[in-house]
């Protein structure tokens, strides 16, 4: 170490990403940004050593992603016995493909030889379009060489913008595993409308687990029924039943915020519908940023589904004094069918249903994010009634609830505490009875609080649909009540979200 900290630059600030299209005089920069972290390339500090004024640009070519690398500094620290600058390229070298590192001149006379008729590897899927544009969604496998390629240039976006994420092993034996969803913009040439530019936009990764389903009922058991399996001649691996699991997805900055994540996840999900060997579509480790895009997109979805919407509380149930929650509060045979119909995970499936029998509960009792006067979780808990008929909203005068209203909150609270006491059993199971209560009372909370607030969004993204002419994403009835504490929320949020959240990862399969 020198000790001179004007020599050290973060790396963050240091790499700067440019798409690029190739022009006359050279290229011209279409848009800019920098990615969220650089820890798995520069180390966990995220610092370079031994330059002053850094600049590490990496272009891309918008159309096929042809990488250029351009470092510049004002000025190098000069090698002592000690220590030296970092060799910036030959860090990037393990991330990047030799491609990247040709000379500028070399990169813009390769632009310049791409056809003008190029499209982008693999078969297009769908196109689509919003008030952003046009866009296409083309797919392939990695055994595809152009799908490969490209795949090759951009992976160093994981690592950019996925804490914690890993570029896919080209060499692994099972790299036919994996299949590439890439989402491009078209765009019109404005000398030539009969000829399109394409822009990278994003692109998601999704790989094929062969799955062991055990008979059903229905089926007969006896080995002579059985038909028997062999690997012999053309057996097609593809065809076994399998669940298909989305790895990395990533919209590019220039393009984030503009519904183009959800639509991209929409055509995935729609895709792993029609496919009939996946019996599930799961995430690998999703984020927060993902986990609210998916919720909201399943819940746009399921919620519009016959088979979903008759999913109903059974508002006919009595609830018990003492002893164990009613188990049939909805039809469980019901929602196993629902759940297996559409290839949700069953606590992804839970989460939503939850969500969306939130929003059918009478508005007199349906929670929403505003503060009442007072905490009553404790005495809600003690007593089984709803605080939310009894706070008084300060932004909006809610109706009273009746009897029947309060009733039916008391059965969808019980729902979502009966999952989540499963869910969290081992850690509760530790507690003594009143502790128990009153730590699944937060973690309740929390998650009521984190439904009302996608419930809201759900209803802006359906306007901001409805605004562009998009079909898919419908209507969510509101349910911004304005019942809950803010402070309470945040606590529990805080200390037990956490679990929520936890909750919500809690297997790297989902
Ligand atoms: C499995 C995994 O890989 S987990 C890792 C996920 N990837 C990452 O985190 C990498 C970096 N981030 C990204 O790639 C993106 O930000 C993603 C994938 C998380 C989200 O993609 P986006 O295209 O930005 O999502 P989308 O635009 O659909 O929704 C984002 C926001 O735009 C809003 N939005 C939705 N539709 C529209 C629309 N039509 N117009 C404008 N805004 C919209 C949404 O309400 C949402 O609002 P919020 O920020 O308040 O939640």
């Amino acid at each position: 170490m020198s000790g001179d900290d004007d020599w050290w630059t973060s790396s963050n600030e240091a790499v700067l990403v440019s798409l690029v299209t190739p022009t006359d005089a050279g290229v011209k920069t279409l848009d800019t940004f920098r990615p969220e972290y650089t820890n798995n390339i520069f180390g966990e500090k995220e610092q370079i050593f031994g330059y002053k004024g850094l600049r590490i640009n990496l272009q891309y070519n918008a159309s096929d992603m042809l990488p250029n690398l351009k470092v510049s500094y004002k000025r190098k620290y000069q090698p002592t016995a000690d220590e030296e600058a970092l060799d910036i390229n030959d860090v990037l070298s393990d991330f990047l493909p030799e491609i990247a590192f040709q000379k500028q001149s070399d990169f813009e006379a390769r632009l310049k030889s791409i056809p003008d008729n190029w499209t982008p590897p693999g078969t297009l899927v769908t196109s689509f379009s919003n008030k952003h544009g046009d866009f296409q969604v083309y797919s392939g496998k990695v055994t595809d060489p152009a799908v490969k390629q490209l795949l090759n240039r951009i992976q160093i976006l994981v690592l950019f913008f996925v804490d914690g994420g890993t570029p896919i092993d080209m060499e692994d034996p099972d790299v036919d595993r994996w299949t590439i969803y890439f989402l491009y913009n078209k765009r019109s040439l404005p000398d030539q409308p009969d000829k399109s530019s394409y822009h990278f936009a994003g692109y998601s990764t999704l790989y094929r687990y062969n799955t062991f389903l055990p008979p059903t009922e229905t089926e007969s058991k006896t080995p002579t029924d059985t038909p028997p399996f062999s690997l012999d001649g053309d057996f097609d691996l593809d065809t076994l039943p399998c669940r298909t699991r989305i790895s990395q997805f990533i919209i590019i900055p220039p393009f984030q915020q503009k519904g183009l994540g959800s639509r991209l996840y929409s055509i995935i999900y729609q895709q792993y519908l029609k496919h009939e060997p996946t019996i599930q579509l799961t995430v690998e480790d999703p984020n927060e940023a993902f986990d609210d895009m998916r919720d909201l997109a399943d819940l746009a979805f399921l919620s519009q589904q016959p088979e979903f919407q008759a999913l109903k509380i059974n508002t006919s149930i009595e609830i018990p004094e003492e002893g164990k929650a009613p188990n049939n509060i909805v039809d469980q045979a019901a929602v196993e069918a629902c759940q297996k119909k559409f290839k949700i995970v069953p606590r992804q499936f839970a989460r939503v249903l939850e969500m969306y029998l939130m929003s059918q509960l009478p508005e007199s009792v349906r929670p929403g994010l505003g503060a009442p006067e007072e905490d009553e979780e404790d005495e809600e808990e003690q007593s089984g009634r709803s605080s939310k008929s009894k706070g008084k909203g300060k932004e909006k005068a809610q109706p009273k609830p009746t009897p029947e209203d309060e009733h039916t909150y008391r059965l969808w609270m019980m729902l979502v505490k009966m999952r989540l006491y499963v869910h969290n059993r081992d850690a509760l199971g530790q507690l003594e009875l009143k502790e128990r209560r009153e730590e699944l009372a937060k973690v309740f909370a929390g998650v009521e609080f984190d439904y009302a607030r996608l419930l809201i969004k759900a209803e802006e993204q359906s306007k901001l649909a409805a605004d562009e002419g998009a079909q898919e994403v419908p209507a969510i009835p509101s349910a911004a009540n304005g019942k809950r504490k803010l402070d309470e929320v945040e606590q529990s949020e805080g200390a037990e979200a956490a679990s929520s959240k936890k909750a919500r990862v809690e297997s790297g399969s989902e």
